[in-house]
């Protein structure tokens, strides 16, 4: 898929990984609208890059993933601003053991509510183009990440949706492929104070600060490009990219 003329829509796009994602799309010829609860942020983030991008490039739409009218109005807005829905990028969370249904509601019932209002838009049973969903999701969702098990188990669930959906896709016939990004620590507020995020497992901080040491830190754009592959490479679907400071790697998973 070229992106140039694509639209997207991606959510938790006002700070870190998803305004990096939002920023390729748009360098790649892609429209966006950006959808977060940090509306100050969103606003001011949209101004610029409609400043570098052209006016009309860039939507900045308000809305929290846990709200199904919320996404329902957001994607609604995206389709009549930009003519359809080529993109998905899942890509808000949190990481908060603490909150730990929230962060069910959010790393994954938002995926799943907001994968479902796509294929709304963008399903070619539903008279849509088809396109690509990829979500955001962690190392974590390939191995258990023991500082973390409901963040773990979140992020399991996504990559576990991400290939059922792929495969429900191509028997379906959407037109629709899915994807899943697994980067291993990213620099962004995520990772910031995480023993505050570490709840009833904070005595295992010292397990995530020795992962960190051992896996290193990625920059937001090491992942930002590699969404570029998940959405322009047409053969990619079911496919959970590993992105490691020390290179990348499709899983391969059991097959039954
Ligand atoms: N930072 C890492 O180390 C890392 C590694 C792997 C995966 N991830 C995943 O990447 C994604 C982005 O995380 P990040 O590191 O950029 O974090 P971040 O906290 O910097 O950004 C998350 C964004 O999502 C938004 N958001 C949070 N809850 C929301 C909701 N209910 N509705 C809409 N927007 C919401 C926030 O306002 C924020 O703008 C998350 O799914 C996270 O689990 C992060
Ligand atoms: C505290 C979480 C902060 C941010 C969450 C974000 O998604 C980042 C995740 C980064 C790394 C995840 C690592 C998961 C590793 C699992 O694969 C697990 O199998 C490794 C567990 C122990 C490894 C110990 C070792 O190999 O030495």
């Amino acid at each position: 898929m070229a992106l140039t003329g694509k639209s997207a829509v991606v959510t938790g796009a006002a700070l870190g990984i998803g305004k990096g994602l939002s920023e390729v799309l748009l360098q790649n010829g892609a429209k966006v609208a950006l959808l977060d609860v940090k509306e100050s942020a969103g606003q001011s983030l949209v101004e610029s890059l409609n400043q570098q991008h052209g006016t009309g490039s860039a939507l900045f739409l308000k809305c929290d993933v846990e709200s199904e009218e919320q996404l329902k109005a957001a994607f609604q807005k995206a389709t009549e601003t930009f003519g359809g829905i080529d993109i998905l990028c899942n890509n808000a969370g949190i990481m908060n053991e603490a909150t730990w249904e929230k962060a069910v509601s959010i790393n994954l019932m938002g995926v799943i509510r907001a994968t479902y209002i796509a294929l709304e838009h963008m399903s070619k049973l539903n008279g849509g183009k088809g396109g690509v969903i990829v979500q955001t999701a962690s190392l974590a969702g390939l191995g258990p990440f023991p500082s973390c098990p409901v963040y773990t188990a979140t992020k399991s669930g996504v990559v576990g949706f991400t290939r059922a959906m792929a495969a429900a896709s191509a028997v379906s016939g959407y037109g629709i492929r899915f994807n899943a990004l697994c980067p291993t620590f990213v620099q962004t507020e995520m990772i910031t104070n995480i023993p505050a995020r570490l709840g009833q497992f904070s005595h295992l901080n010292e397990v995530a600060e020795q992962l960190k040491e051992k896996l290193g830190v990625l920059s937001v754009s090491d992942v930002a490009e590699s969404l570029l592959e998940l959405v322009t490479d047409e053969t990619k679907n079911g496919e959970a990219l590993m992105i490691l400071t020390k290179g990348k790697a499709y899983m391969q998973f059991p097959s039954p």
